[in-house]
Protein backbone atom coordinates (compact mmCIF):
# COMPACT_ATOMS: atom_id res chain seq x y z
CA UNK A 1 0.00 0.00 0.00
CA UNK A 2 1.52 3.30 -0.91
CA UNK A 3 1.37 6.23 1.84
CA UNK A 4 0.58 9.64 1.51
CA UNK A 5 3.97 11.41 2.28
CA UNK A 6 2.96 13.50 5.09
CA UNK A 7 1.56 10.26 6.93
CA UNK A 8 5.14 8.50 6.33
CA UNK A 9 6.85 8.53 9.88
CA UNK A 10 9.96 8.52 10.70
CA UNK A 11 10.58 5.32 12.95
CA UNK A 12 8.18 3.03 11.27
CA UNK A 13 6.71 2.10 7.93
CA UNK A 14 3.09 1.99 8.98
CA UNK A 15 0.82 5.12 9.79
CA UNK A 16 -0.49 3.81 12.96
CA UNK A 17 -4.33 3.06 12.76
CA UNK A 18 -5.17 4.78 15.77
CA UNK A 19 -4.61 7.99 14.20
CA UNK A 20 -8.08 7.19 12.66
CA UNK A 21 -10.02 6.31 15.28
CA UNK A 22 -12.93 8.86 15.93
CA UNK A 23 -12.11 9.15 19.82
CA UNK A 24 -8.32 9.10 20.58
CA UNK A 25 -7.76 6.69 24.05
CA UNK A 26 -5.28 4.11 25.52
CA UNK A 27 -7.78 1.77 23.95
CA UNK A 28 -7.74 2.69 20.75
CA UNK A 29 -3.93 2.98 20.99
CA UNK A 30 -3.66 -1.02 21.79
CA UNK A 31 -6.55 -1.58 19.50
CA UNK A 32 -4.56 -0.16 16.91
CA UNK A 33 -1.54 -1.29 17.63
CA UNK A 34 -2.11 -5.21 17.36
CA UNK A 35 -3.51 -4.71 14.20
CA UNK A 36 -0.22 -3.02 12.66
CA UNK A 37 2.12 -4.50 14.95
CA UNK A 38 2.61 -8.20 13.24
CA UNK A 39 1.95 -9.61 16.48
CA UNK A 40 0.21 -12.48 15.01
CA UNK A 41 -2.28 -11.92 18.15
CA UNK A 42 0.73 -12.79 20.79
CA UNK A 43 4.02 -11.10 21.92
CA UNK A 44 6.63 -10.21 19.71
CA UNK A 45 10.28 -9.35 20.55
CA UNK A 46 12.11 -8.83 17.27
CA UNK A 47 11.49 -10.85 14.75
CA UNK A 48 10.20 -13.78 17.40
CA UNK A 49 7.05 -14.35 18.12
CA UNK A 50 6.41 -15.55 22.01
CA UNK A 51 3.75 -16.89 23.98
CA UNK A 52 4.12 -15.60 27.53
CA UNK A 53 0.56 -16.38 28.88
CA UNK A 54 1.36 -18.71 31.26
CA UNK A 55 3.86 -15.79 32.79
CA UNK A 56 0.97 -13.25 33.25
CA UNK A 57 0.54 -14.10 36.78
CA UNK A 58 4.18 -14.60 37.58
CA UNK A 59 6.14 -11.61 36.06
CA UNK A 60 7.95 -10.10 38.72
CA UNK A 61 7.06 -6.30 37.17
CA UNK A 62 3.21 -7.39 37.94
CA UNK A 63 0.61 -8.69 35.29
CA UNK A 64 -0.24 -5.57 34.23
CA UNK A 65 2.55 -5.18 31.40
CA UNK A 66 2.38 -8.60 29.65
CA UNK A 67 -1.53 -8.66 30.36
CA UNK A 68 -1.84 -5.32 28.31
CA UNK A 69 0.49 -5.91 25.46
CA UNK A 70 -0.53 -8.86 24.35
CA UNK A 71 -0.66 -8.89 20.79
CA UNK A 72 1.61 -5.85 20.03
CA UNK A 73 5.28 -5.64 19.42
CA UNK A 74 7.15 -5.03 22.62
CA UNK A 75 10.52 -5.41 21.98
CA UNK A 76 11.52 -1.52 22.99
CA UNK A 77 9.19 -2.03 25.85
CA UNK A 78 11.16 -5.01 27.24
CA UNK A 79 14.19 -3.71 26.16
CA UNK A 80 13.78 -0.71 28.54
CA UNK A 81 12.06 -1.83 31.35
CA UNK A 82 14.55 -4.54 32.47
CA UNK A 83 18.05 -3.59 33.76
CA UNK A 84 19.20 -7.24 34.78
CA UNK A 85 20.03 -9.50 31.98
CA UNK A 86 17.57 -12.48 33.64
CA UNK A 87 14.31 -11.49 31.30
CA UNK A 88 16.32 -11.87 28.14
CA UNK A 89 17.80 -15.66 29.32
CA UNK A 90 13.96 -16.43 29.91
CA UNK A 91 12.24 -15.75 26.98
CA UNK A 92 13.75 -18.13 24.68
CA UNK A 93 11.64 -20.80 26.46
CA UNK A 94 8.09 -18.70 25.26
CA UNK A 95 9.39 -18.76 21.42
CA UNK A 96 6.55 -20.25 19.85
CA UNK A 97 7.71 -19.42 16.21
CA UNK A 98 9.24 -16.89 13.62
CA UNK A 99 7.34 -13.70 12.77
CA UNK A 100 5.67 -13.63 9.26
CA UNK A 101 5.67 -10.29 8.78
CA UNK A 102 9.33 -7.79 8.63
CA UNK A 103 9.39 -5.34 12.39
CA UNK A 104 7.18 -2.20 11.20
CA UNK A 105 9.59 0.08 13.85
CA UNK A 106 12.87 0.94 12.22
CA UNK A 107 14.34 1.95 15.40
CA UNK A 108 17.75 -0.11 16.61
CA UNK A 109 19.03 -2.11 19.56
CA UNK A 110 22.49 -3.23 18.30
CA UNK A 111 24.68 -5.00 20.33
CA UNK A 112 27.62 -2.13 20.74
CA UNK A 113 25.01 0.44 19.80
CA UNK A 114 24.58 3.37 21.89
CA UNK A 115 21.25 1.92 24.29
CA UNK A 116 23.52 -1.37 24.93
CA UNK A 117 26.59 -0.19 25.85
CA UNK A 118 25.25 2.57 27.55
CA UNK A 119 22.70 -0.35 29.61
CA UNK A 120 26.08 -2.03 30.53
CA UNK A 121 27.89 0.86 31.31
CA UNK A 122 24.92 1.35 34.27
CA UNK A 123 24.29 -2.02 35.24
CA UNK A 124 27.85 -1.85 36.20
CA UNK A 125 27.48 1.54 38.08
CA UNK A 126 24.45 0.61 39.98
CA UNK A 127 25.86 -2.06 41.56
CA UNK A 128 28.78 0.81 43.64
CA UNK A 129 26.15 3.73 43.83
CA UNK A 130 24.81 4.90 46.96
CA UNK A 131 20.89 4.21 47.30
CA UNK A 132 20.13 6.45 50.06
CA UNK A 133 18.19 8.55 47.70
CA UNK A 134 15.83 6.01 46.76
CA UNK A 135 14.61 6.53 50.33
CA UNK A 136 14.34 10.00 50.61
CA UNK A 137 12.01 9.74 47.32
CA UNK A 138 9.65 7.54 49.08
CA UNK A 139 9.69 10.22 51.93
CA UNK A 140 8.96 13.13 49.54
CA UNK A 141 6.31 11.35 48.32
CA UNK A 142 4.58 10.51 51.90
CA UNK A 143 5.03 13.94 52.89
CA UNK A 144 3.16 15.31 49.81
CA UNK A 145 0.39 12.94 50.41
CA UNK A 146 -0.20 14.05 53.91
CA UNK A 147 0.05 17.47 52.73
CA UNK A 148 -2.79 17.42 49.96
CA UNK A 149 -5.24 16.08 53.02
CA UNK A 150 -4.44 18.49 55.55
CA UNK A 151 -4.17 21.42 53.57
CA UNK A 152 -7.43 20.77 51.86
CA UNK A 153 -8.71 19.98 55.35
CA UNK A 154 -7.68 23.36 56.34
CA UNK A 155 -8.69 25.37 53.35
CA UNK A 156 -12.26 24.45 54.03
CA UNK A 157 -12.33 24.77 57.64
CA UNK A 158 -10.55 28.07 57.43
CA UNK A 159 -12.05 29.04 54.29
CA UNK A 160 -8.64 30.22 53.26
CA UNK A 161 -7.33 30.87 49.86
CA UNK A 162 -3.66 30.08 50.62
CA UNK A 163 -4.20 26.33 52.08
CA UNK A 164 -6.37 26.20 48.84
CA UNK A 165 -3.31 27.04 46.13
CA UNK A 166 -0.99 24.94 48.52
CA UNK A 167 -3.26 22.16 48.87
CA UNK A 168 -3.53 22.16 45.21
CA UNK A 169 0.23 22.60 44.02
CA UNK A 170 0.54 19.66 46.89
CA UNK A 171 -2.02 17.51 44.33
CA UNK A 172 -0.35 18.14 41.43
CA UNK A 173 3.23 17.59 42.80
CA UNK A 174 1.94 14.49 44.36
CA UNK A 175 0.30 13.30 41.02
CA UNK A 176 4.09 14.17 39.35
CA UNK A 177 6.28 11.78 42.30
CA UNK A 178 3.66 9.03 41.71
CA UNK A 179 4.85 9.08 37.97
CA UNK A 180 8.47 8.23 39.08
CA UNK A 181 6.99 5.03 40.58
CA UNK A 182 4.13 3.50 38.33
CA UNK A 183 6.99 3.01 35.56
CA UNK A 184 7.81 -0.13 37.74
CA UNK A 185 6.58 -3.16 39.42
CA UNK A 186 2.90 -2.56 41.53
CA UNK A 187 3.70 -0.76 44.39
CA UNK A 188 1.62 1.50 46.84
CA UNK A 189 2.62 4.76 45.90
CA UNK A 190 1.37 4.51 42.15
CA UNK A 191 -1.92 4.55 43.68
CA UNK A 192 -1.33 8.64 44.83
CA UNK A 193 -1.15 9.26 41.05
CA UNK A 194 -4.77 8.68 40.35
CA UNK A 195 -5.88 11.47 43.51
CA UNK A 196 -5.40 14.07 40.19
CA UNK A 197 -8.53 11.84 38.80
CA UNK A 198 -6.02 10.40 36.21
CA UNK A 199 -5.41 7.08 36.04
CA UNK A 200 -1.80 5.37 36.43
CA UNK A 201 -2.66 2.01 34.46
CA UNK A 202 -3.89 4.24 31.57
CA UNK A 203 -1.03 5.79 32.13
CA UNK A 204 1.03 2.75 32.19
CA UNK A 205 -0.01 2.57 28.31
CA UNK A 206 0.01 5.98 26.85
CA UNK A 207 3.06 7.32 28.96
CA UNK A 208 5.21 4.56 29.51
CA UNK A 209 4.38 1.84 26.32
CA UNK A 210 3.07 4.77 23.79
CA UNK A 211 5.37 7.84 25.03
CA UNK A 212 7.98 6.77 26.62
CA UNK A 213 9.11 4.34 23.58
CA UNK A 214 8.05 6.59 20.86
CA UNK A 215 8.58 9.83 21.57
CA UNK A 216 7.40 12.55 19.42
CA UNK A 217 6.41 10.54 16.68
CA UNK A 218 2.81 9.72 15.13
CA UNK A 219 2.84 6.63 17.66
CA UNK A 220 3.45 8.88 20.45
CA UNK A 221 -0.08 8.99 22.72
CA UNK A 222 1.08 11.94 24.65
CA UNK A 223 0.73 13.96 21.40
CA UNK A 224 -2.10 12.69 19.48
CA UNK A 225 -4.25 13.12 22.81
CA UNK A 226 -4.10 16.39 23.05
CA UNK A 227 -5.04 17.01 18.99
CA UNK A 228 -6.75 19.33 18.22
CA UNK A 229 -6.73 21.90 21.12
CA UNK A 230 -2.84 21.60 21.37
CA UNK A 231 -0.66 20.10 18.42
CA UNK A 232 3.09 19.89 17.85
CA UNK A 233 3.71 18.15 14.97
CA UNK A 234 5.06 20.10 12.47
CA UNK A 235 2.68 19.37 9.62
CA UNK A 236 0.17 21.48 7.98
CA UNK A 237 -2.19 18.30 7.64
CA UNK A 238 -2.33 17.84 10.86
CA UNK A 239 -2.14 21.20 12.16
CA UNK A 240 -4.72 23.63 10.64
CA UNK A 241 -4.07 27.51 10.57
CA UNK A 242 -6.87 27.48 13.20
CA UNK A 243 -5.23 25.10 15.47
CA UNK A 244 -1.79 26.99 14.86
CA UNK A 245 -3.27 30.30 16.61
CA UNK A 246 -5.96 29.40 18.87
CA UNK A 247 -3.87 26.64 21.08
CA UNK A 248 -2.05 30.14 22.02
CA UNK A 249 -5.17 31.23 23.62
CA UNK A 250 -7.22 27.77 24.87
CA UNK A 251 -4.06 26.54 26.07
CA UNK A 252 -4.40 27.53 29.69
CA UNK A 253 -8.45 26.46 29.54
CA UNK A 254 -7.14 23.24 28.46
CA UNK A 255 -4.32 23.10 30.98
CA UNK A 256 -7.19 23.76 33.87
CA UNK A 257 -9.51 21.05 32.16
CA UNK A 258 -6.89 18.43 31.65
CA UNK A 259 -7.61 16.05 34.56
CA UNK A 260 -11.67 16.56 34.18
CA UNK A 261 -11.10 15.79 30.02
CA UNK A 262 -8.94 12.51 31.26
CA UNK A 263 -11.52 11.82 33.47
CA UNK A 264 -14.37 12.56 31.06
CA UNK A 265 -12.80 10.50 28.05
CA UNK A 266 -12.45 7.49 29.51
CA UNK A 267 -16.19 7.29 31.25
CA UNK A 268 -17.67 8.11 27.85
CA UNK A 269 -15.31 5.48 26.14
CA UNK A 270 -16.40 3.18 28.23
CA UNK A 271 -20.16 3.88 28.30
CA UNK A 272 -20.05 3.58 24.19
CA UNK A 273 -17.14 0.88 23.93
CA UNK A 274 -15.23 -0.86 26.05
CA UNK A 275 -14.74 -0.62 30.18
CA UNK A 276 -11.63 1.06 30.40
CA UNK A 277 -12.36 1.92 33.94
CA UNK A 278 -10.81 0.78 37.20
CA UNK A 279 -12.01 0.47 41.14
CA UNK A 280 -8.66 3.34 41.75
CA UNK A 281 -10.67 5.67 39.79
CA UNK A 282 -12.72 6.27 42.74
CA UNK A 283 -9.48 7.15 44.68
CA UNK A 284 -9.90 10.81 44.01
CA UNK A 285 -13.28 10.60 46.09
CA UNK A 286 -10.97 10.28 49.08
CA UNK A 287 -10.13 14.03 48.79
CA UNK A 288 -13.62 15.76 49.18
CA UNK A 289 -14.72 12.54 51.93
CA UNK A 290 -11.13 13.46 54.22
CA UNK A 291 -12.38 17.25 53.81
CA UNK A 292 -16.38 16.54 55.29
CA UNK A 293 -14.82 13.83 58.03
CA UNK A 294 -11.58 16.39 58.94
CA UNK A 295 -13.89 19.57 59.26
CA UNK A 296 -16.44 17.67 61.50
CA UNK A 297 -19.24 17.51 58.87
CA UNK A 298 -19.91 21.09 59.66
CA UNK A 299 -19.48 22.23 56.13
CA UNK A 300 -21.84 20.36 54.44
CA UNK A 301 -21.09 17.79 51.16
CA UNK A 302 -21.13 20.32 48.66
CA UNK A 303 -18.53 22.90 50.11
CA UNK A 304 -15.94 19.60 50.40
CA UNK A 305 -17.13 19.00 46.57
CA UNK A 306 -16.60 22.48 45.77
CA UNK A 307 -13.12 23.15 47.17
CA UNK A 308 -12.16 19.41 46.14
CA UNK A 309 -13.05 20.19 41.82
CA UNK A 310 -10.87 24.13 43.10
CA UNK A 311 -7.88 21.63 44.06
CA UNK A 312 -8.38 19.62 41.15
CA UNK A 313 -8.52 22.41 38.60
CA UNK A 314 -5.44 24.48 40.09
CA UNK A 315 -3.56 21.32 40.23
CA UNK A 316 -4.33 20.21 36.83
CA UNK A 317 -3.49 24.02 35.30
CA UNK A 318 -0.14 23.67 37.39
CA UNK A 319 0.75 19.68 36.14
CA UNK A 320 0.54 20.58 32.48
CA UNK A 321 2.61 24.04 33.02
CA UNK A 322 5.18 21.76 34.31
CA UNK A 323 4.96 19.20 32.61
CA UNK A 324 3.92 19.92 28.98
CA UNK A 325 7.24 22.69 28.97
CA UNK A 326 9.27 20.20 30.98
CA UNK A 327 11.13 18.48 27.79
CA UNK A 328 10.16 17.09 24.62
CA UNK A 329 8.60 20.45 23.14
CA UNK A 330 10.57 23.25 21.07
CA UNK A 331 11.90 23.83 17.59
CA UNK A 332 15.07 22.10 17.55
CA UNK A 333 13.71 19.03 19.18
CA UNK A 334 13.20 16.38 17.08
CA UNK A 335 9.07 15.94 15.91
CA UNK A 336 7.74 13.56 13.39
CA UNK A 337 8.24 14.22 9.83
CA UNK A 338 11.76 16.34 11.10
CA UNK A 339 15.09 14.94 9.42
CA UNK A 340 16.37 11.93 10.78
CA UNK A 341 19.80 11.10 12.65
CA UNK A 342 21.85 8.56 10.59
CA UNK A 343 22.27 6.15 13.84
CA UNK A 344 18.78 4.85 14.40
CA UNK A 345 19.60 3.52 18.23
CA UNK A 346 16.58 3.96 20.44
CA UNK A 347 18.84 5.19 22.64
CA UNK A 348 19.77 8.27 20.71
CA UNK A 349 16.25 9.03 19.26
CA UNK A 350 15.14 9.32 23.11
CA UNK A 351 17.75 12.06 23.58
CA UNK A 352 17.12 13.87 20.40
CA UNK A 353 13.38 14.30 21.43
CA UNK A 354 14.08 15.66 24.93
CA UNK A 355 15.94 18.70 26.51
CA UNK A 356 16.32 18.23 29.66
CA UNK A 357 15.48 21.03 32.85
CA UNK A 358 19.15 22.20 33.54
CA UNK A 359 18.15 24.51 36.00
CA UNK A 360 16.60 21.48 38.42
CA UNK A 361 19.53 19.47 38.84
CA UNK A 362 20.89 20.52 41.87
CA UNK A 363 17.68 19.35 44.16
CA UNK A 364 16.12 15.77 44.34
CA UNK A 365 12.69 17.71 45.64
CA UNK A 366 12.93 19.65 42.26
CA UNK A 367 13.62 16.95 39.58
CA UNK A 368 11.09 14.59 40.95
CA UNK A 369 8.58 17.27 41.41
CA UNK A 370 9.32 18.73 37.76
CA UNK A 371 9.82 15.66 35.54
CA UNK A 372 13.47 16.74 36.27
CA UNK A 373 16.36 14.24 34.62
CA UNK A 374 14.38 13.15 31.63
CA UNK A 375 16.77 12.04 29.40
CA UNK A 376 17.84 9.49 31.62
CA UNK A 377 14.01 8.58 33.24
CA UNK A 378 13.40 8.27 29.28
CA UNK A 379 16.73 5.73 29.00
CA UNK A 380 15.80 4.06 32.78
CA UNK A 381 11.89 4.09 33.62
CA UNK A 382 12.42 1.42 36.06
CA UNK A 383 15.12 3.85 38.28
CA UNK A 384 14.20 5.99 40.81
CA UNK A 385 14.68 9.34 39.81
CA UNK A 386 17.01 9.54 43.49
CA UNK A 387 19.22 6.78 41.63
CA UNK A 388 19.92 9.05 38.09
CA UNK A 389 22.42 11.31 38.99
CA UNK A 390 24.39 8.85 39.82
CA UNK A 391 24.78 7.65 36.38
CA UNK A 392 25.82 10.94 34.44
CA UNK A 393 29.41 10.66 33.90
CA UNK A 394 28.87 7.09 32.20
CA UNK A 395 25.54 9.16 30.08
CA UNK A 396 27.93 11.91 28.86
CA UNK A 397 31.01 9.10 28.13
CA UNK A 398 28.64 7.39 26.06
CA UNK A 399 26.90 10.47 24.30
CA UNK A 400 30.65 11.40 23.60
CA UNK A 401 31.41 8.24 21.76
CA UNK A 402 28.22 7.43 19.95
CA UNK A 403 27.72 11.45 18.55
CA UNK A 404 24.84 12.37 20.93
CA UNK A 405 24.01 15.46 22.98
CA UNK A 406 22.18 15.80 26.05
CA UNK A 407 20.51 19.03 25.72
CA UNK A 408 19.64 21.91 28.48
CA UNK A 409 17.32 25.03 29.15
CA UNK A 410 15.67 26.47 31.85
CA UNK A 411 11.80 26.38 32.55
CA UNK A 412 10.86 29.98 30.83
CA UNK A 413 13.35 28.91 27.68
CA UNK A 414 11.19 25.62 27.43
CA UNK A 415 7.76 27.42 28.22
CA UNK A 416 8.93 29.80 24.87
CA UNK A 417 10.20 26.84 22.95
CA UNK A 418 6.64 25.36 23.67
CA UNK A 419 4.82 27.81 22.10
CA UNK A 420 7.16 28.51 19.30
CA UNK A 421 6.31 24.52 18.20
CA UNK A 422 3.05 24.99 18.02
CA UNK A 423 3.40 27.46 15.74
CA UNK A 424 5.86 25.44 13.79
CA UNK A 425 4.84 23.33 10.84
CA UNK A 426 7.61 23.42 8.83
CA UNK A 427 10.14 20.13 9.34
CA UNK A 428 13.25 20.45 10.43
CA UNK A 429 15.64 19.55 7.61
CA UNK A 430 18.86 19.52 9.71
CA UNK A 431 19.00 15.64 11.51
CA UNK A 432 20.30 15.35 15.24
CA UNK A 433 23.90 14.33 15.31
CA UNK A 434 24.94 15.88 11.78
CA UNK A 435 27.14 18.64 12.65
CA UNK A 436 26.48 22.47 12.14
C1 LIG B 1 6.01 -5.31 27.67
C2 LIG B 1 6.82 -6.15 28.23
C3 LIG B 1 7.35 -6.00 29.63
C4 LIG B 1 7.37 -4.92 30.43
C5 LIG B 1 6.88 -3.51 30.13
C6 LIG B 1 7.98 -5.34 31.68
C7 LIG B 1 8.13 -4.53 32.78
C8 LIG B 1 8.77 -4.89 33.93
C9 LIG B 1 8.90 -4.06 35.09
C10 LIG B 1 8.32 -2.65 35.23
C11 LIG B 1 9.60 -4.75 36.00
C12 LIG B 1 9.99 -4.25 37.38
C13 LIG B 1 11.26 -3.46 37.33
C14 LIG B 1 11.55 -2.76 38.64
O1 LIG B 1 10.64 -2.40 39.37
O2 LIG B 1 12.75 -2.55 38.88
C15 LIG B 1 9.93 -6.03 35.44
C16 LIG B 1 10.67 -6.99 36.07
C17 LIG B 1 10.95 -8.22 35.53
N1 LIG B 1 10.47 -8.71 34.34
FE1 LIG B 1 9.39 -7.72 32.98
N2 LIG B 1 8.32 -6.65 31.60
C18 LIG B 1 7.94 -7.11 30.36
C19 LIG B 1 8.09 -8.36 29.87
C20 LIG B 1 8.78 -9.37 30.50
C21 LIG B 1 9.01 -10.68 29.96
C22 LIG B 1 8.50 -11.12 28.59
C23 LIG B 1 9.79 -11.35 30.85
C24 LIG B 1 10.33 -12.75 30.78
C25 LIG B 1 9.77 -13.74 30.15
C26 LIG B 1 10.01 -10.48 31.98
C27 LIG B 1 10.74 -10.79 33.10
C28 LIG B 1 10.98 -9.97 34.17
C29 LIG B 1 11.84 -10.30 35.30
C30 LIG B 1 12.62 -11.58 35.50
C31 LIG B 1 11.82 -9.19 36.15
C32 LIG B 1 12.58 -9.04 37.47
C33 LIG B 1 14.05 -8.77 37.19
C34 LIG B 1 14.32 -7.47 36.50
O3 LIG B 1 13.75 -6.44 36.86
O4 LIG B 1 15.10 -7.48 35.55
N3 LIG B 1 9.38 -9.29 31.74
N4 LIG B 1 9.39 -6.10 34.17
Amino acid sequence: MVIEEWKKSGIATKFPTYRNSALITTHSWQKGKRQDDGAEGLWRINDGIYDFTSFIDKHPGGPFWIRETKGTDITEAFEAHHLTTAPEKMIAKYKVRDAAEPRIYTLTLEEGGFYKTLKERVREQLKTIDKRPKKKSDLIHLGLVVSLYLLGIASAKYNSLLALVLASVALCWTVIVSHNYFHRRDNWQMYAFNLGMMNFAAWRVSHALSHHIYPNSYFDLELSMFEPLLCWVPNPHIKSKLMRYVSWVTEPVAYALAFFIQMGTRIFYSLRHTNILYWHDLLPLTIPIAIYLGTGGSLGIWICVRQWLAMTSIASFSFCLIGLNAAHHDPEIYHEGDANREDRDWGLFQVDTIIDRGDLKWSQFLVLTHFGDHVLHHLFPTLDHGLLPALYPVLYQTLDEFKGHLRECNHIEHMIGQHKQLLRIEPNPRAPGAGK
